[in-house]
């Protein structure tokens, strides 16, 4: 565990979003020479954020109106209209959200780090947070609530009467920080030949180490290896971080002679590891999804919980009566932009939020507001009939029920059945009476049954992208379980898409979804079904923001179509790393299958156990499969005591696949 996942994290910051430019430039700021240890903590997670501004989808800012709640508008968001999500957070977890979601709001435990809870600041207090927000948040909403500019009172209370002066009041404010930021980028980039001007300016947001004037030179080998045995001196760290980023930013101006630039890299991504306490596979693997600049913003990113963001359950209450309600039991809270209107941002609480009287009688789900995207953009109509491949705890399910009014069907299936307990519970609680509960295995879909309109596969993944609540992800993955889950999240996206009926009149869609950042959950498996899939395309995720997936990735070209895909980050847009895609399932041309197609193949089940299937079902015979497929062979071998042959140079493929959501 890193010096930095140790300590403290500030509050929650605010909910909005960015799309990511240059990394912004600050001027030297003596406040940002202290002491910088003891910053941040991943406290447990409280309802307490002071900041006001919400994830939003332009940057302009776009103002929440209650108004246009009206669920039979068709304005804006029709996925979201009748829509309510919950929260996905419990998901990654594998533990139930009824486990999250009882207790007092200290309670609501979003990391996991933490030694102690975070201090909970009172409703009056304006202090500032612990540390430098990780990301700069876009100008839709103002970010700085406690600015002096702002036409509103922070400590006063939103109530529905003051929502929309504030609203307007954070865009005007966050209008004016675009503008500062603009220009100090463009003072910056004017002050290009002043190298000490560079120091500062170039500093990461949340690198305060000290500021030395002797010029900056990498560590000796003998140094570096001085450090594998002792513990380095954080501020050591912090700097040549710092300084890294900086030479990088300038290679030829400012590297030592003689230093290549991967020596550069490499210190930074060991520096990377010791500082936020990653292991050094996955401090390499994140590092080069980003520009130098922006991964050290990803990282402090993950240092700093997301904001806390109920979804309101449109089967029970609409979200105006549901935040009056919580106004009335002096929960803090406003919209969270205008792209969802069903969420609703928690900044502070007097009450356990999930424990309120609304909460139990299933008029809201506590739901990460990444969690929204999938089933926004899956967009399940009335009267359909959906499979939600990976469901439990049921968060995205009961989104897809409510916006289906309690029509049709939906088919909640998780092959993990102890989860199957809560997604019932919630089910029942947010009183879902079109979902059908089921535990089996999503590669088993469509033999089990078929034929629907939409199918969500929110996937078993890594968690990447939601490091904030769970930091052991950044110690426990290695480079086998990121080859076993694609393998697995490869297996369920054909059998997710085989479940589709081409001939839907009103569907025929499939979304795929992650909690991780990595290219090789989510761009490389949307690549893999669309070559193994003609019948598929990627369509549009109509979701107003996020970044497009990579076309390409570090030598590995993918579709160009592949950016439809959408990636949603942590420093970005304020909310867990996400990836979202949507394929439309087309009549499939009828080919004679090549030879190579034909036989059974051998899958390694999540319990370890080794399954022969059809090959035909999901044709899993490509060269990319038979490391699995031997690794299989092998595990089978073994189990009958024979001796299996010597491994091929082939990643390994042994052990089980866990759900780690
Ligand atoms: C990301 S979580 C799903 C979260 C859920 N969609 C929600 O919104 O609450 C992934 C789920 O996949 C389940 N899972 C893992 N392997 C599976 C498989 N082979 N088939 C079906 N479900 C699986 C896990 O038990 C876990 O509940």
């Amino acid at each position: 565990m890193g010096r930095r996942a140790k300590n403290k994290q500030p509050p929650p910051e605010n909910l909005e979003t960015k799309e990511y430019s240059k990394p912004r430039k600050r001027k030297a700021d003596p406040a940002d020479d202290r002491p910088r240890p003891a910053k941040k903590s991943k406290g447990k997670d409280t309802v307490t954020s002071k900041t006001k501004s919400k994830i939003n989808t332009s940057k302009k800012g776009p103002r929440i109106r209650f108004e246009d709640e009206n669920p039979d508008s068709s304005e804006g968001w029709e996925d979201v209209r009748d829509g309510a999500a919950i929260g996905d957070l419990d998901s990654l977890l594998g533990d139930s959200d009824d486990d999250l979601l009882r207790g007092p709001v200290q309670e609501l435990d979003f990391g996991s780090d933490a030694d102690e809870p975070a201090p909970l600041p009172s409703k009056k207090s304006k202090s500032k947070q612990g540390g430098t927000p990780p990301s700069e948040i876009v100008p839709t909403a103002g970010s700085s609530s406690s600015s002096p500019d702002s036409d509103w009172d922070e400590d006063e209370r939103t109530t529905m009467a003051n929502m929309e002066a504030r609203s307007r009041a954070m865009d005007a404010q966050a209008a004016a920080d675009a503008e500062l930021d603009m220009q100090e980028f463009q003072a910056a980039d004017a002050d290009d030949d002043d190298e000490d001007a560079d120091v500062d300016m170039d500093r990461p947001d949340d690198m305060n180490g000290d500021i030395d004037a002797e010029p900056f030179q990498l560590p000796t080998a003998e140094e570096r290896e001085q450090e594998k045995i002792t513990t380095p001196d954080v501020h050591v760290v912090q700097r040549r971080i710092r300084e890294c980023v900086k030479v990088l930013g300038k290679f030829k101006r400012l590297a030592e002679k003689g230093r290549s630039r991967s020596e550069y890299v490499a210190q930074l991504i060991m520096d990377i590891t010791s500082y936020y306490g990653y292991n050094e596979f996955l401090a390499e693997k994140l590092f080069h999804l980003f520009s130098v600049p922006e991964a050290i913003e990803f990282f402090e990113a993950n240092e700093v919980p997301r904001p806390v963001t109920i979804r309101t359950n449109t089967l029970r209450s609409r979200r105006r009566d549901l935040a009056q309600a919580l106004i009335n039991r002096g929960v803090n809270l406003e919209p969270i932009g205008k792209w969802t209107n069903v969420g609703l941002q928690v900044f502070e609480s007097t009450v356990p939020i999930g424990a309120t009287p609304e909460y139990l009688a299933g008029h809201y789900m506590l739901q990460a507001a990444s969690s929204f995207l999938p089933v926004i953009a899956l967009a399940p109509q009335p009267n359909e009939r959906v499979l939600d491949m990976a469901s439990a705890p049921g968060g995205k399910t009961t989104h897809i029920a409510a916006m289906m009014q309690n029509t049709g069907v939906v088919f909640a299936n998780d092959a993990n059945k102890a989860r199957t307990k809560s997604l019932t519970a919630n089910v029942h609680r947010l009183g879902c009476r079109n979902v059908v509960v089921c535990s089996y295995d999503g590669r088993e879909f469509p033999k089990v049954m078929g034929g629907f309109d939409r199918v969500l596969l929110d996937a078993p993944c890594s968690g990447t992208g939601v490091i904030s609540k769970d930091a052991s992800v950044k110690t426990n993955k290695s480079e086998r379980d990121f080859t076993l889950l694609s393998h697995l999240q490869k297996q369920l996206i054909l059998c997710a898409i085989d479940s589709v009926s081409p001939e839907s009149k009103t569907g025929g869609y499939i979304v795929y979804s992650t909690c991780s950042v990595t290219v090789d959950e989510n761009e490389a498996v949307v690549d893999y079904a669309l070559r193994k899939r003609p019948n598929v395309h990627l369509v549009d995720t109509s979701l107003e923001f996020g970044t497009p997936g990579f076309t390409s990735f570090r030598g590995k070209v993918f579709a160009p179509s592949v950016a439809l895909t959408r990636r949603f980050y942590p420093h970005v847009h304020n909310m867990d790393g996400f990836f979202v895609a949507k394929f439309k399932v087309e009549k499939r041309a009828k080919t004679k299958k090549p030879a190579e197609e034909a036989g059974t193949v051998e899958i390694v089940a999540e319990d370890g156990t080794v399954e022969s299937q059809p090959q035909e079902d999901i044709g899993f015979d490509s060269e990319e499969d038979k490391p699995y497929l031997e690794e299989a062979k092998r595990r089978r071998m073994k189990a009958k005591g024979l001796r299996p042959p010597p491994r091929t140079k082939a990643p390994t493929v042994s052990a089980t696949v866990k759900a780690s959501a």
